[in-house]
């Protein structure tokens, strides 16, 4: 978790989510669009909301009721993407 910046972990859910913020809405949807990918190759699918420019993602592995390495694999995947 200390490598994920700008993630927070809920304990409750037992999921980490973050919250991106973009200069309009066209740029929020783009990373959607980019997130959508890595979850696709990577099997593994966000819980996430999407209101004009900004865009708030939790994961968690439904299979394992809770977080597992493949949360924090795309957490940083995601992460990859603002580079
Ligand atoms: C069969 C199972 O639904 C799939 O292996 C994947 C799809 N994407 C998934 N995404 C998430 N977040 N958790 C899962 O358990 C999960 N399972």
């Amino acid at each position: 978790m200390r490598s994920l910046d700008g993630w927070t972990h809920d304990q409750a859910a037992d999921a980490i989510s973050r919250v991106f913020k973009f200069k309009s809405f066209s740029e929020a949807f783009g990373f959607m669009t980019r997130v959508a990918l890595e979850a696709q190759k990577a099997d593994h699918h966000p819980d996430w909301s999407n209101n004009y420019d900004t865009v708030t993602i939790s994961l968690s592995t439904h299979d394992a009721g809770g977080l597992s390495p493949k949360d924090i694999a795309l957490a940083r995947a995601i992460d990859k993407l603002l580079d």
